[in-house]
């Protein structure tokens, strides 16, 4: 396989963090090809501040913060690990905004205008049953500004959504319906994904 960018997507609490650590290890298991493991908003100076100011920037401002904050991830580090012959996993990218930038009160085609130069990636979208989401999300201690006011329901409908639109753009997309599934079969059944498309 040669050097993949992958975007791990889906409803909060549905398993992204979890799932996109496991599938760089499974990556890196195979050998032939490294890894790099990242996630959306950044661990870099800007994404904390982003990450931080949820509670405050609103709407356009927070989605124009998290463009800025996507585009240097792209530009300083996803095209840099890539070029050097890497996979790249991030938990998150354009497909969260599409969603939750949409909660926040802004429409898809201005959400598009604001990230439409990122560089295309592979989406897998996480699905499990609302239920489960929901009995995750109600163990975390806090809840986000945005977290607590989309739902699980609204959310996998919005995912649904972002994934039409980037058909459109004719991204590379794949749902993974996690209902029932360990970790390690959501993780085979990504890789099964990816390598069915690469053949
Ligand atoms: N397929 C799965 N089966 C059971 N539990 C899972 C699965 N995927 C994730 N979890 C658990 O669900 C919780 C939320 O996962 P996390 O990766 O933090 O979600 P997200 O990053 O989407 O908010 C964690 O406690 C994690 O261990
Ligand atoms: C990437 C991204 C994140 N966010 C928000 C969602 C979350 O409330 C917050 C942090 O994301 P989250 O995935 O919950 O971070 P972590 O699990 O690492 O703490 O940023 C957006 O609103 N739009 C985006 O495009």
């Amino acid at each position: 396989m040669t050097a993949q960018f992958i975007a791990i997507e889906g409803p909060n609490a549905v398993g992204k963090t979890t799932i996109a650590e496991l599938l760089a290890d499974r990556l890196a298991a195979i050998g032939d090809i490294g890894v790099h493991l990242t996630g959306e908003p950044t661990r870099t100076p800007l994404g904390q501040v982003v990450r931080r100011q949820e509670g405050m920037l609103h709407g356009r401002a927070l989605a124009l913060a998290l463009a800025a904050d996507r585009y240097a991830h792209v530009e300083t580090e996803i095209i840099p690990q890539l070029d050097d012959g890497r996979h790249v996993v991030t938990a998150r990218y354009l497909p969260s905004s599409l969603v939750l930038q949409r909660i926040d009160g802004l429409d898809l085609d201005e959400i598009w205008l604001y990230n439409r130069y990122v560089l295309p990636a592979t989406v897998i979208y996480l699905e499990d049953d609302p239920a489960t989401i929901r009995g995750r999300l109600g163990q975390r201690a806090t809840l986000s500004r945005l977290e607590a006011s989309g739902s699980p329901e609204r959310e996998l409908t919005l995912y649904r959504e972002a994934k039409a639109f980037l058909d459109v753009q004719e991204w590379k997309q794949h749902i993974i319906n996690c209902a029932g599934r360990t970790p390690d079969q959501v993780v085979g059944d990504i890789l099964g994904a990816l390598i069915s498309a690469v053949l």
